[in-house]
């Protein structure tokens, strides 16, 4: 039940802070792709961090972190538009670290919860940026409170 919580909350912080904003994908042959036709030889932009952000596939409160939203998978939380959550991409060139990397953070966080529990530090600055991958400008401070 807490891993399946613990899934819920990284979902969301995948969400908001896609540490891959974007992928591309080349196009070899004219394709049709829904309603667009997409010609022969050109690069094809995937902006996952706007697609992450978009009221319209995940309702008005889409800037909030509401890591409840996940509660009834991706399907739903999409307005079944699941390809519009892409943290780890999609097809066959998808994350070959997605489950690994799963697992590790919530091995991490376990690791951590069961010794302690942590507030935010007052000196920290919420500033995302985008150097390669999404990453806190000045680091996450935390203070730690012994169990
Ligand atoms: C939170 C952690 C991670 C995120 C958000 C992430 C995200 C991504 C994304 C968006 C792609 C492109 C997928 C696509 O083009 O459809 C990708 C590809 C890839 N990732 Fe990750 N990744 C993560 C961790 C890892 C880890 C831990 C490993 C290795 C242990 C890894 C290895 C790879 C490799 C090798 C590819 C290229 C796959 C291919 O082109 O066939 N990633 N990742």
């Amino acid at each position: 039940m807490v891993l399946m919580q613990m899934g819920l909350i990284i979902n969301e912080s995948l969400r908001l802070y896609a540490p891959a904003s974007a992928i591309t994908r080349r196009v070899d042959r004219e394709v049709r792709l829904g309603k667009l036709n997409l010609p022969a030889n050109i690069d094809f932009f995937v902006p996952i961090l706007a697609l992450h952000h978009d009221p319209q596939i995940w309702g008005e409160d889409v800037h909030l972190f509401k890591p409840e939203r996940f509660s009834e998978g991706v399907a739903k939380a999409t307005n079944d538009n699941t390809a519009a959550f892409l943290p780890f991409g999609m097809g066959p060139r998808t994350c070959v670290g997605f489950s690994f990397a799963i697992i590790e953070a919530k091995i991490a966080l376990t690791m951590i919860l069961q010794r302690y529990s942590f507030t935010l530090s007052p000196a920290y600055v919420h500033s995302p940026v985008q150097i390669l991958t999404t990453r806190p400008q000045y680091g996450v401070q935390v203070i730690l409170h012994p169990l």
